[in-house]
């Protein structure tokens, strides 16, 4: 019984679809984990995401999610970065169009702010970092972070029902459908998360069972 209960992580994420995600790909790698998700926790207030970067973000979201729960927590902060945009959205991946978050209105405001970029400048990547932050006995946190890329560029118009976010326009390289048109195992298989997450699962294989 103890072995299980080291087990369970939360998965400490909002976009219900990008938790999907990461669930999907973390739990067959993890032998034995229980993950659980914000409906299983107490309600807590949701950190605000106000670091210059991908891994601080995550690392922000983590440390939260184990201070309200006292579980191991995995986050997950990621984003799209534009060439032609100098690398944002980034961070402000999320509320690009303004708040309340909405893909749709995201989605719009790239394709206008790239309405006149020639094919050959409409490279973009996806990065992905994963924190995974476990209370030790004496208080202390154990913290790990780890990340991934996905390379591609911005198509001119909407493309796909599946994935989430900016998957409609974004054409991975090698490929000519978006991700949105993948399975989500062809998805996951190349994804910034899939990169982030299989680097994860070992090192949490260990520091679960330690
Ligand atoms: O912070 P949490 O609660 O996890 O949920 P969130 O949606 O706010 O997540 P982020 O702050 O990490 O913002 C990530 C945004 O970047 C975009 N994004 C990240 N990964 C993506 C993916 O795989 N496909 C498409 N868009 C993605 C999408 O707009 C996300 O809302
Ligand atoms: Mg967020």
């Amino acid at each position: 019984m103890a072995e299980a209960s080291q087990r369970q992580v939360f998965l400490a994420s909002r976009n219900a679809k990008k938790l999907a995600e990461m669930e999907r790909i973390l739990s067959p790698l993890v032998a034995g984990i229980r993950v659980l998700g914000l409906d299983d926790v107490d309600t807590y207030d949701e950190p605000v995401e106000d670091q210059p970067d991908f891994a601080g973000n995550a690392l922000l979201k983590a440390r939260a999610a184990v201070a309200a729960t006292g579980l191991p927590a995995v986050a997950d902060d990621s984003g799209l970065c534009v060439d032609a945009l100098n690398g944002m959205p980034g961070v402000l991946s999320a509320r690009w169009s303004g708040p309340p978050k909405s893909d749709q209105r995201n989605n719009e405001l790239l394709l206008a702010q790239l309405y006149d970029v020639p094919d050959e400048r409409r490279g973009a990547h996806f990065t992905c970092a994963v924190a995974f932050c476990v209370p030790g006995a004496d208080g202390a946190l154990s913290e790990h972070v780890v990340e991934g890329r996905m390379d591609g560029r911005i198509i001119r118009e909407v493309r796909g029902e599946g994935g989430f976010g900016y998957d409609v326009l974004f054409v991975a390289e090698g490929y000519d459908v978006t991700t949105a048109e993948l399975s989500r195992e062809e998805k996951d298989a190349i994804s910034h998360r899939g990169r982030a997450m299989r680097e994860l699962a070992p090192v949490m294989a260990r520091v679960l069972q330690a």
